[in-house]
């Protein structure tokens, strides 16, 4: 008889998920293979920067006191006794009218209070020495940069958790840590089963279709941070698949199979999951597409089934899967960003379940606007292209027009929301 499977709200689904969440193990990678990784301890500053005082411009370091009471009329000339370029400290005390010519980035010399930029100043030499004028005072402190002015000693710099992008790059560079402690990405194993698929290097026959979530999960799987493992596509047929899906538990940290989830004779999924003794922790979500979306647990680790559709692959990979990884790294921020658009287009059809229009978000004229990125059934693919959000439709008899205000998730963010559910699943009613 066929099973009567009870739909719960996508937060809750998300929430049921979220409980079998783990921390990935850490490891240490060389700086130059951090990019992109997901920082597995806080770093803090072990040096001030600047390290010393320090001279933002090329000129003269002088003591502001000699400077007093120069004018455009009663210049006051120092004698250059020295040159520093960065990278080099001057070894002597600068004396009364003595300044020391200095590049941007040297050490201020001992003795020296301030820098006078080299415009304005005026060089000149008699009987071999340089000296140097300027016609005006400078006061104690002009044009240095201290010590310690943009970052203390012992200061947080960068949060366990946290993304590395070029600039976490550039900071981690700046206080020596060559060796970067990052989470392990966790190994994803994906199968795609279905006796019609073929592979995109392969010959299409009659009835058969090209393998297109495999390849497109993998590339999720990426986005997000993990390592995908292909372990291939498997006919409709039962016992090949419980066999795959067990060897395949063995090597990956968590599972994602497409395809076989629904009710049809082929459907194997539920079957598989029964037969290794998996828990199921949802079968049907109040959501469109991916309705059919079921995931399983069994020795902790998480099993996905989700539809073989393509477009309904896609958003269960993104609501459920992704916000597994993201908490692997330590993200206090797992799930897709929530923002708030403006709908560019009519979207007439009315629908029982949250719907997640893949969709197009960009900014006009200071406004977040999102169109449908295309074709809008579970099926499609093409639409898939050019979507960089979902456009969040809560359940409701009428559809949505034009300039209405909706909720958006972003696809291509790495900032993240903490949960973006809760006002989502208000809207919907069991
Ligand atoms: N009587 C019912 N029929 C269906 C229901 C239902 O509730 N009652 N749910 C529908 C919904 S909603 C969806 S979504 C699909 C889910 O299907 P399955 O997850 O069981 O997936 P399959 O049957 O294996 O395939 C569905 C569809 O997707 C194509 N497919 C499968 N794998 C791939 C792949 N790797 N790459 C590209 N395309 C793939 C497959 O050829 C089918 O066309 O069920 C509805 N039916
Ligand atoms: O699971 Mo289906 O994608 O709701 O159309
Ligand atoms: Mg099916």
């Amino acid at each position: 008889m066929l099973e009567k499977r009870n739909p719960i709200p996508v937060g809750e689904a998300v929430r049921r998920v979220m409980e079998f969440a783990f921390e990935a193990k850490k490891e240490v990678v060389p700086l130059t293979k951090a990019h992109g990784r997901f920082l597995a301890e806080d770093i803090a500053a072990d040096i001030d920067v600047p390290a010393f005082d320090r001279s933002p411009y090329d000129g003269f370091a002088i003591r502001s006191i000699d400077s007093k009471g120069a004018s455009r009329d009663n210049p006051v000339i120092f004698k250059v006794v020295g040159e520093i370029g960065a990278g080099y400290v001057f070894e002597g005390t600068v004396g009364k009218q003595e300044a020391v010519r200095i590049m941007t980035g040297a050490p201020i010399p001992k003795g020296c209070d301030a820098v006078v930029m080299l415009e304005l100043t005026q060089e000149f030499e008699e009987n071999g020495q340089s000296f140097m004028s300027i016609k005006r005072p400078f006061e104690a402190g002009t044009n240095i940069s201290y010590r310690g002015e943009e970052v203390r000693k012992g200061e947080a710099l960068i949060e366990k958790g946290e993304f590395i992008n070029p600039g976490v790059i550039a900071l981690l560079a700046t206080f020596g840590v060559s060796d970067v402690p990052v989470f392990r990405k966790p190994v994803v194993g994906v199968i795609a089963t279905g006796s019609e698929l073929v592979e995109p290097g392969e010959a299409l026959q009659p009835g058969k279709i090209r393998n297109s979530n495999a390849y497109m999960m993998m590339a999720q799987v990426e986005r997000a941070g993990g390592t995908a493992m292909y372990l291939g596509k498997l006919k409709d047929d039962l016992e090949e698949c419980i066999d795959a899906v067990l060897k395949a538990m063995q090597e990956v940290d968590l599972l994602i199979t497409t395809g076989g989830v629904s009710v049809g004779d082929f459907d194997n999924v539920p079957a598989i999951y029964e037969a290794i003794g998996a828990k199921v922790l949802f079968n049907k979500v109040a959501m469109r597409p991916g309705s059919v979306t079921t995931v399983a647990v069994k020795d902790e680790k998480l099993l996905f089934g989700l539809s073989g559709n393509p477009s309904a692959c896609y958003v269960g990979f993104e609501l459920f899967v992704r916000p597994i990884l993201r908490k692997a790294f330590g993200s206090k921020r797992p799930h897709l960003k929530r923002a708030q658009a403006i709908l560019g287009a009519d979207f007439p059809k009315p629908n029982p379940f949250t719907r997640f229009v893949r969709g197009t978000a960009f900014h006009e004229n200071g406004t977040l606007k999102a169109i449908p990125s295309g074709f809008d059934k579970s099926s499609a693919v093409s639409s898939l292209a050019k979507a960089n959000a979902f456009i969040v439709l809560p359940r409701g008899s009428r559809g949505y027009e034009k300039g209405m205000q909706v909720d958006v998730l972003l696809l291509d963010d790495q900032e993240g929301s903490e949960w973006p559910w809760d006002d989502i699943v208000k809207s919907y009613k069991l």
